[in-house]
Protein backbone atom coordinates (compact mmCIF):
# COMPACT_ATOMS: atom_id res chain seq x y z
CA UNK A 1 0.00 0.00 0.00
CA UNK A 2 1.32 3.30 -0.98
CA UNK A 3 1.41 6.28 1.37
CA UNK A 4 -0.60 8.93 -0.59
CA UNK A 5 -2.25 9.18 -3.53
CA UNK A 6 -2.88 12.23 -5.15
CA UNK A 7 -6.17 12.17 -8.03
CA UNK A 8 -7.77 14.64 -9.99
CA UNK A 9 -5.16 16.93 -10.56
CA UNK A 10 -3.50 19.10 -13.12
CA UNK A 11 0.17 18.00 -12.38
CA UNK A 12 2.92 20.04 -13.93
CA UNK A 13 5.36 18.11 -13.53
CA UNK A 14 8.63 20.23 -14.98
CA UNK A 15 9.90 16.88 -16.10
CA UNK A 16 10.66 17.65 -19.90
CA UNK A 17 10.53 13.94 -20.63
CA UNK A 18 6.59 13.65 -19.65
CA UNK A 19 5.09 17.13 -19.76
CA UNK A 20 2.13 18.09 -18.09
CA UNK A 21 -1.01 15.67 -16.99
CA UNK A 22 -4.02 17.25 -17.33
CA UNK A 23 -5.82 15.13 -14.98
CA UNK A 24 -3.69 12.94 -13.55
CA UNK A 25 -2.54 10.68 -10.24
CA UNK A 26 0.86 11.19 -7.96
CA UNK A 27 1.79 8.77 -5.90
CA UNK A 28 4.01 8.35 -3.19
CA UNK A 29 5.65 5.73 -0.97
CA UNK A 30 8.70 6.37 1.26
CA UNK A 31 9.26 9.61 0.63
CA UNK A 32 9.43 9.33 -3.29
CA UNK A 33 7.25 9.47 -6.34
CA UNK A 34 6.65 5.38 -7.16
CA UNK A 35 3.96 6.45 -10.15
CA UNK A 36 2.62 9.21 -12.00
CA UNK A 37 -0.04 8.77 -14.92
CA UNK A 38 -3.62 8.58 -15.42
CA UNK A 39 -4.65 6.33 -12.92
CA UNK A 40 -2.85 3.65 -10.54
CA UNK A 41 -4.32 0.24 -9.52
CA UNK A 42 -2.89 1.42 -5.81
CA UNK A 43 -4.29 2.28 -2.51
CA UNK A 44 -2.91 4.44 0.22
CA UNK A 45 -3.23 5.79 3.67
CA UNK A 46 -3.91 9.22 2.52
CA UNK A 47 -5.88 9.85 -0.89
CA UNK A 48 -5.93 13.63 -1.61
CA UNK A 49 -8.75 14.58 -4.08
CA UNK A 50 -7.09 17.82 -6.30
CA UNK A 51 -10.22 18.47 -8.27
CA UNK A 52 -9.53 22.36 -9.35
CA UNK A 53 -6.22 21.97 -8.58
CA UNK A 54 -2.55 22.32 -9.54
CA UNK A 55 0.07 19.45 -7.94
CA UNK A 56 3.42 21.06 -9.06
CA UNK A 57 7.53 20.61 -7.45
CA UNK A 58 7.73 22.47 -4.29
CA UNK A 59 9.60 25.50 -4.86
CA UNK A 60 13.40 26.57 -3.76
CA UNK A 61 14.67 29.59 -2.17
CA UNK A 62 18.43 29.26 -3.42
CA UNK A 63 18.97 32.37 -1.11
CA UNK A 64 17.88 33.08 2.44
CA UNK A 65 18.35 34.42 5.83
CA UNK A 66 15.72 32.80 7.78
CA UNK A 67 15.85 34.23 11.29
CA UNK A 68 15.78 37.62 9.99
CA UNK A 69 12.46 37.16 9.66
CA UNK A 70 12.46 39.08 13.13
CA UNK A 71 13.84 42.28 10.94
CA UNK A 72 10.93 41.90 8.44
CA UNK A 73 10.38 46.06 8.10
CA UNK A 74 12.73 46.96 10.78
CA UNK A 75 15.55 48.85 8.54
CA UNK A 76 13.34 49.88 5.30
CA UNK A 77 14.46 52.47 2.14
CA UNK A 78 18.19 52.48 2.86
CA UNK A 79 21.67 52.55 0.90
CA UNK A 80 22.95 48.61 1.14
CA UNK A 81 25.48 50.06 3.56
CA UNK A 82 23.79 51.98 5.72
CA UNK A 83 21.25 49.17 5.73
CA UNK A 84 23.72 46.67 6.91
CA UNK A 85 26.28 48.47 8.52
CA UNK A 86 24.13 50.80 10.57
CA UNK A 87 21.08 49.10 11.43
CA UNK A 88 21.33 45.70 10.78
CA UNK A 89 24.69 44.66 12.08
CA UNK A 90 24.27 46.74 15.36
CA UNK A 91 20.58 44.65 16.02
CA UNK A 92 22.63 41.40 15.00
CA UNK A 93 25.26 41.76 17.07
CA UNK A 94 22.83 41.51 19.81
CA UNK A 95 20.98 38.56 18.58
CA UNK A 96 20.58 35.17 20.66
CA UNK A 97 20.35 31.67 19.91
CA UNK A 98 17.03 31.84 21.31
CA UNK A 99 16.20 34.61 18.80
CA UNK A 100 17.16 32.43 15.52
CA UNK A 101 15.09 29.29 16.85
CA UNK A 102 12.18 31.68 16.80
CA UNK A 103 13.05 33.97 13.69
CA UNK A 104 13.88 30.75 11.66
CA UNK A 105 10.33 28.82 12.57
CA UNK A 106 8.21 31.98 11.67
CA UNK A 107 10.55 31.54 8.16
CA UNK A 108 9.52 27.90 7.93
CA UNK A 109 5.98 28.60 8.71
CA UNK A 110 6.04 31.44 6.52
CA UNK A 111 7.63 28.86 3.26
CA UNK A 112 5.17 25.90 4.36
CA UNK A 113 2.20 28.32 3.98
CA UNK A 114 3.68 29.81 0.58
CA UNK A 115 4.63 26.51 -0.75
CA UNK A 116 8.34 26.50 -0.57
CA UNK A 117 10.03 23.16 0.10
CA UNK A 118 13.26 23.83 0.28
CA UNK A 119 15.75 26.42 0.80
CA UNK A 120 19.62 27.68 1.18
CA UNK A 121 20.48 29.61 4.12
CA UNK A 122 23.20 31.22 5.35
CA UNK A 123 23.22 33.42 8.94
CA UNK A 124 24.57 32.68 12.68
CA UNK A 125 23.71 30.40 15.56
CA UNK A 126 22.36 28.15 13.12
CA UNK A 127 22.03 25.28 15.72
CA UNK A 128 19.21 26.65 16.01
CA UNK A 129 18.15 27.29 12.12
CA UNK A 130 18.83 23.52 11.81
CA UNK A 131 16.65 22.78 14.82
CA UNK A 132 13.58 24.72 13.18
CA UNK A 133 14.21 22.84 10.03
CA UNK A 134 14.10 19.64 11.80
CA UNK A 135 11.19 20.52 13.46
CA UNK A 136 9.12 22.25 10.24
CA UNK A 137 9.74 18.80 8.41
CA UNK A 138 11.12 21.36 4.71
CA UNK A 139 14.43 20.51 3.30
CA UNK A 140 17.49 22.83 3.93
CA UNK A 141 21.05 23.63 2.97
CA UNK A 142 22.51 25.31 5.85
CA UNK A 143 25.53 27.11 6.44
CA UNK A 144 27.11 29.48 9.40
CA UNK A 145 28.01 32.51 8.16
CA UNK A 146 31.69 33.81 7.92
CA UNK A 147 32.51 37.54 8.13
CA UNK A 148 36.63 37.22 8.67
CA UNK A 149 36.71 41.59 7.70
CA UNK A 150 40.60 41.16 7.78
CA UNK A 151 40.94 39.62 11.44
CA UNK A 152 42.71 36.56 11.42
CA UNK A 153 41.44 36.11 14.66
CA UNK A 154 37.69 36.43 13.96
CA UNK A 155 38.28 34.38 10.76
CA UNK A 156 40.17 31.28 12.48
CA UNK A 157 37.05 31.17 15.27
CA UNK A 158 34.27 31.77 12.50
CA UNK A 159 35.91 28.71 10.02
CA UNK A 160 36.20 26.44 13.60
CA UNK A 161 32.75 26.95 14.25
CA UNK A 162 31.47 26.56 10.41
CA UNK A 163 33.72 23.59 10.08
CA UNK A 164 31.87 22.27 13.27
CA UNK A 165 28.66 23.12 11.94
CA UNK A 166 29.32 21.05 8.48
CA UNK A 167 30.14 18.37 10.06
CA UNK A 168 27.57 18.00 13.42
CA UNK A 169 24.55 18.59 10.89
CA UNK A 170 25.56 16.99 7.02
CA UNK A 171 22.72 14.88 6.23
CA UNK A 172 20.66 15.72 9.87
CA UNK A 173 16.64 15.04 9.94
CA UNK A 174 16.55 12.03 7.64
CA UNK A 175 18.55 13.58 5.16
CA UNK A 176 16.27 16.70 4.37
CA UNK A 177 19.39 19.07 6.02
CA UNK A 178 22.69 20.10 4.02
CA UNK A 179 25.25 21.90 5.09
CA UNK A 180 27.80 24.32 3.27
CA UNK A 181 30.28 26.71 4.22
CA UNK A 182 28.95 30.30 4.36
CA UNK A 183 32.00 33.50 3.52
CA UNK A 184 29.90 36.46 3.27
CA UNK A 185 31.54 37.81 0.18
CA UNK A 186 34.63 38.53 -1.36
CA UNK A 187 34.18 42.30 -0.48
CA UNK A 188 34.40 41.22 3.92
CA UNK A 189 36.73 38.23 3.55
CA UNK A 190 40.46 37.99 2.32
CA UNK A 191 41.73 36.33 -0.40
CA UNK A 192 43.72 33.88 1.65
CA UNK A 193 40.24 33.19 4.04
CA UNK A 194 38.41 32.52 1.24
CA UNK A 195 41.05 30.19 -0.33
CA UNK A 196 41.13 28.70 3.04
CA UNK A 197 37.35 27.69 3.10
CA UNK A 198 37.72 26.55 -0.35
CA UNK A 199 40.06 24.01 1.02
CA UNK A 200 37.84 23.20 3.95
CA UNK A 201 34.88 23.06 1.71
CA UNK A 202 36.49 20.35 -0.43
CA UNK A 203 38.05 18.34 2.48
CA UNK A 204 34.41 17.89 3.87
CA UNK A 205 32.77 17.21 0.70
CA UNK A 206 30.60 20.49 1.62
CA UNK A 207 29.49 23.20 -0.87
CA UNK A 208 30.08 27.06 -0.26
CA UNK A 209 26.98 29.77 -0.50
CA UNK A 210 28.57 33.20 -1.15
CA UNK A 211 27.50 36.70 -2.14
CA UNK A 212 28.82 38.01 -5.02
CA UNK A 213 28.84 41.28 -7.01
CA UNK A 214 25.57 42.30 -5.25
CA UNK A 215 26.80 45.98 -5.45
CA UNK A 216 28.51 48.33 -7.42
CA UNK A 217 30.58 49.35 -4.46
CA UNK A 218 31.71 45.60 -4.33
CA UNK A 219 32.63 45.92 -7.72
CA UNK A 220 35.05 49.48 -6.97
CA UNK A 221 36.44 47.89 -4.23
CA UNK A 222 37.00 44.83 -5.65
CA UNK A 223 38.80 46.78 -8.37
CA UNK A 224 40.85 48.63 -6.02
CA UNK A 225 42.02 46.34 -3.56
CA UNK A 226 42.93 43.55 -6.25
CA UNK A 227 43.10 44.91 -9.65
CA UNK A 228 40.07 42.96 -10.28
CA UNK A 229 36.39 41.99 -9.95
CA UNK A 230 35.10 39.13 -7.00
CA UNK A 231 34.48 36.86 -10.22
CA UNK A 232 37.83 37.00 -11.31
CA UNK A 233 39.50 37.04 -8.11
CA UNK A 234 37.53 33.59 -6.87
CA UNK A 235 38.46 31.80 -10.54
CA UNK A 236 42.38 32.89 -9.65
CA UNK A 237 42.09 31.18 -6.14
CA UNK A 238 40.50 27.93 -7.70
CA UNK A 239 37.06 28.88 -5.58
CA UNK A 240 34.36 28.22 -8.16
CA UNK A 241 32.58 24.64 -8.93
CA UNK A 242 29.28 22.95 -9.23
CA UNK A 243 29.57 23.02 -5.41
CA UNK A 244 29.23 26.68 -5.32
CA UNK A 245 26.24 28.61 -5.05
CA UNK A 246 26.74 32.67 -5.64
CA UNK A 247 24.11 34.60 -4.59
CA UNK A 248 23.12 37.81 -6.25
CA UNK A 249 25.69 38.04 -9.57
CA UNK A 250 24.33 41.91 -9.96
CA UNK A 251 27.84 43.75 -11.21
CA UNK A 252 28.88 40.75 -13.69
CA UNK A 253 30.88 41.33 -17.18
CA UNK A 254 30.58 38.65 -20.40
CA UNK A 255 33.47 37.45 -19.72
CA UNK A 256 32.63 37.03 -15.50
CA UNK A 257 29.56 35.38 -16.95
CA UNK A 258 31.84 33.08 -19.27
CA UNK A 259 33.92 32.09 -15.79
CA UNK A 260 30.16 31.28 -13.94
CA UNK A 261 29.78 28.84 -16.93
CA UNK A 262 32.83 27.24 -17.62
CA UNK A 263 33.22 26.25 -13.66
CA UNK A 264 29.54 25.39 -13.64
CA UNK A 265 28.57 28.24 -10.55
CA UNK A 266 24.99 27.89 -9.56
CA UNK A 267 23.79 31.84 -9.30
CA UNK A 268 20.81 32.75 -6.88
CA UNK A 269 18.77 35.51 -8.52
CA UNK A 270 17.07 37.70 -6.10
CA UNK A 271 15.16 40.31 -8.10
CA UNK A 272 12.69 41.65 -5.07
CA UNK A 273 16.42 42.57 -2.34
CA UNK A 274 18.12 43.86 -5.62
CA UNK A 275 15.06 46.23 -6.74
CA UNK A 276 14.26 47.40 -2.97
CA UNK A 277 18.42 47.96 -1.96
CA UNK A 278 18.49 49.16 -5.56
CA UNK A 279 21.72 47.16 -5.97
CA UNK A 280 21.02 46.86 -9.40
CA UNK A 281 19.60 44.27 -12.39
CA UNK A 282 21.59 41.33 -13.01
CA UNK A 283 22.03 40.29 -16.20
CA UNK A 284 19.45 36.74 -16.15
CA UNK A 285 18.51 36.67 -19.62
CA UNK A 286 22.30 36.52 -20.63
CA UNK A 287 23.23 33.90 -18.24
CA UNK A 288 20.35 31.96 -19.19
CA UNK A 289 21.26 32.40 -22.34
CA UNK A 290 24.66 31.31 -22.22
CA UNK A 291 24.14 28.21 -20.04
CA UNK A 292 24.50 29.32 -16.62
CA UNK A 293 22.14 27.51 -14.25
CA UNK A 294 20.21 30.25 -12.86
CA UNK A 295 17.30 30.01 -9.48
CA UNK A 296 15.59 32.11 -7.56
CA UNK A 297 16.15 33.44 -3.68
CA UNK A 298 14.22 36.32 -1.58
CA UNK A 299 16.95 37.18 0.14
CA UNK A 300 16.28 37.50 4.25
CA UNK A 301 12.82 39.03 5.30
CA UNK A 302 15.03 42.48 5.65
CA UNK A 303 15.27 43.08 2.01
CA UNK A 304 11.85 41.75 0.48
CA UNK A 305 10.01 41.55 3.02
CA UNK A 306 8.45 37.88 2.89
CA UNK A 307 9.59 34.67 1.75
CA UNK A 308 7.00 34.52 -1.31
CA UNK A 309 8.77 33.08 -4.24
CA UNK A 310 5.55 33.17 -5.78
CA UNK A 311 6.09 36.60 -5.91
CA UNK A 312 9.43 36.33 -6.72
CA UNK A 313 9.09 34.38 -9.72
CA UNK A 314 6.28 37.31 -11.02
CA UNK A 315 8.68 39.86 -10.24
CA UNK A 316 12.19 38.33 -12.09
CA UNK A 317 9.96 37.58 -14.85
CA UNK A 318 8.59 41.47 -15.17
CA UNK A 319 11.93 42.85 -14.41
CA UNK A 320 13.74 41.04 -17.24
CA UNK A 321 10.96 42.12 -19.52
CA UNK A 322 11.27 45.80 -18.93
CA UNK A 323 14.74 45.79 -18.38
CA UNK A 324 15.66 44.02 -21.94
CA UNK A 325 12.93 45.82 -23.70
CA UNK A 326 11.17 42.35 -24.72
CA UNK A 327 8.20 41.07 -23.20
CA UNK A 328 9.34 37.98 -24.40
CA UNK A 329 12.16 37.41 -21.75
CA UNK A 330 11.87 35.28 -19.23
CA UNK A 331 8.57 33.12 -20.43
CA UNK A 332 6.16 31.94 -17.81
CA UNK A 333 7.63 28.03 -17.74
CA UNK A 334 11.81 29.16 -18.12
CA UNK A 335 10.19 31.56 -15.13
CA UNK A 336 8.82 28.14 -13.29
CA UNK A 337 12.39 26.27 -14.17
CA UNK A 338 14.25 29.08 -11.72
CA UNK A 339 12.46 28.26 -8.79
CA UNK A 340 11.93 24.51 -9.31
CA UNK A 341 14.35 22.64 -11.35
CA UNK A 342 17.49 25.50 -11.17
CA UNK A 343 16.98 25.43 -7.93
CA UNK A 344 17.11 21.89 -7.34
CA UNK A 345 20.37 21.48 -9.22
CA UNK A 346 21.67 23.91 -6.96
CA UNK A 347 20.56 22.41 -3.51
CA UNK A 348 19.85 18.99 -4.53
CA UNK A 349 19.13 17.40 -7.55
CA UNK A 350 16.74 14.24 -6.51
CA UNK A 351 13.69 17.08 -6.09
CA UNK A 352 12.62 19.96 -8.57
CA UNK A 353 10.79 17.74 -10.65
CA UNK A 354 7.84 15.34 -10.30
CA UNK A 355 9.51 12.56 -12.02
CA UNK A 356 9.11 8.77 -10.63
CA UNK A 357 12.09 7.81 -8.31
CA UNK A 358 12.09 11.74 -7.21
CA UNK A 359 11.89 12.55 -3.62
CA UNK A 360 8.12 13.68 -2.62
CA UNK A 361 8.53 17.28 -2.64
CA UNK A 362 5.48 18.80 -4.17
CA UNK A 363 2.66 21.27 -3.48
CA UNK A 364 -1.08 21.83 -4.30
CA UNK A 365 -2.95 24.75 -5.43
CA UNK A 366 -5.73 25.92 -5.10
CA UNK A 367 -6.99 27.03 -8.72
CA UNK A 368 -10.69 27.87 -7.73
CA UNK A 369 -10.54 31.72 -6.96
CA UNK A 370 -11.31 35.12 -8.58
CA UNK A 371 -8.05 35.72 -9.39
CA UNK A 372 -7.51 32.43 -11.35
CA UNK A 373 -10.55 32.37 -13.31
CA UNK A 374 -10.92 32.13 -15.96
CA UNK A 375 -7.94 29.38 -17.06
CA UNK A 376 -6.42 29.20 -20.58
CA UNK A 377 -2.75 28.16 -19.39
CA UNK A 378 -1.50 27.09 -15.83
CA UNK A 379 2.24 28.03 -15.84
CA UNK A 380 0.90 31.25 -16.62
CA UNK A 381 -1.17 31.49 -14.56
CA UNK A 382 1.39 30.09 -11.82
CA UNK A 383 3.75 32.81 -12.40
CA UNK A 384 1.77 35.77 -13.14
CA UNK A 385 -1.62 35.74 -11.26
CA UNK A 386 -0.89 33.51 -8.24
CA UNK A 387 0.28 33.97 -4.82
CA UNK A 388 2.10 31.63 -1.94
CA UNK A 389 -1.67 32.03 -0.55
CA UNK A 390 -3.29 29.89 -3.25
CA UNK A 391 -0.75 26.85 -1.75
CA UNK A 392 -3.29 24.75 0.06
CA UNK A 393 -1.17 21.26 0.07
CA UNK A 394 2.40 21.55 0.89
CA UNK A 395 4.38 17.75 0.95
CA UNK A 396 7.94 17.27 1.75
CA UNK A 397 9.95 13.67 1.66
CA UNK A 398 6.37 12.53 1.55
CA UNK A 399 5.23 14.06 4.63
CA UNK A 400 1.99 16.06 4.48
CA UNK A 401 3.77 19.38 6.27
CA UNK A 402 0.20 21.43 5.26
CA UNK A 403 -3.46 19.77 4.57
CA UNK A 404 -5.91 21.99 3.18
CA UNK A 405 -4.53 25.23 4.40
CA UNK A 406 -4.11 23.67 8.00
CA UNK A 407 -0.56 23.45 9.05
CA UNK A 408 -0.08 20.56 11.00
CA UNK A 409 3.62 20.45 12.29
CA UNK A 410 4.07 23.90 13.91
CA UNK A 411 1.64 25.75 16.48
CA UNK A 412 0.81 28.59 14.05
CA UNK A 413 0.11 30.83 16.85
CA UNK A 414 2.67 29.92 18.95
CA UNK A 415 5.18 30.48 16.70
CA UNK A 416 3.85 34.24 15.58
CA UNK A 417 3.59 34.97 19.23
CA UNK A 418 6.92 34.20 19.68
CA UNK A 419 8.33 35.27 17.00
CA UNK A 420 6.77 38.94 17.47
CA UNK A 421 8.03 39.06 21.39
CA UNK A 422 11.69 38.02 20.23
CA UNK A 423 11.68 40.74 18.01
CA UNK A 424 10.14 43.57 20.13
CA UNK A 425 12.69 42.71 22.50
CA UNK A 426 15.46 42.55 19.78
CA UNK A 427 14.40 46.35 18.99
CA UNK A 428 14.38 48.05 22.56
CA UNK A 429 17.83 46.28 23.01
CA UNK A 430 18.65 47.89 20.35
CA UNK A 431 17.29 51.43 21.07
CA UNK A 432 18.29 50.99 24.86
C1 LIG B 1 27.31 35.99 7.20
S1 LIG B 1 25.68 35.70 7.74
C2 LIG B 1 24.73 36.64 6.66
C3 LIG B 1 24.96 38.10 6.81
O1 LIG B 1 24.57 38.68 5.61
C4 LIG B 1 23.76 39.78 5.89
N1 LIG B 1 22.93 40.06 4.72
C5 LIG B 1 21.64 39.86 4.58
N2 LIG B 1 21.24 40.24 3.36
C6 LIG B 1 22.36 40.67 2.74
C7 LIG B 1 22.62 41.18 1.48
O2 LIG B 1 21.65 41.35 0.57
N3 LIG B 1 23.87 41.52 1.15
C8 LIG B 1 24.86 41.38 2.05
N4 LIG B 1 24.66 40.89 3.27
C9 LIG B 1 23.43 40.55 3.61
C10 LIG B 1 23.03 39.38 7.11
O3 LIG B 1 22.44 40.49 7.74
C11 LIG B 1 24.12 38.74 7.90
O4 LIG B 1 24.88 39.68 8.58
ZN1 LIG C 1 21.87 37.63 1.44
Amino acid sequence: MADIIIKNAYILTMDPDTGDLKNGTVVIEDGRITEIGEKTSESAETVIDAKHSVVMPGLVNTHTHAAMTLFRGYADDLQLSDWLEGHIWPAEARLTAQDVYKGSLLACLEMIRSGTTSFADMYFHMDETAKAVEASGLRASLSHGLIELWNEEKGEADLKEGRRFVRAWQGAANGRIKTMYGPHAPNTCSEEFLAKVREEASRDGAGIHIHVLETEAELLAMKERYGKCSVHLLDDIGFFGPDVLAAHCVWLSDGDIEILRKRGVNVSHNAISNMKLASGIAPVHKMLEKGVNVSLGTDGCASNNNLDLFEEMKTAALLHKVNTFSPTALPARQVLEMGTVNGAKALDPETGMLKVGKKADLIILDMKKPHLTPCFDVPSHLVYSAKGSDVRTTIVNGKVLMDNYRVLVLDEQKVMEEAQKAAAELVSKVNA
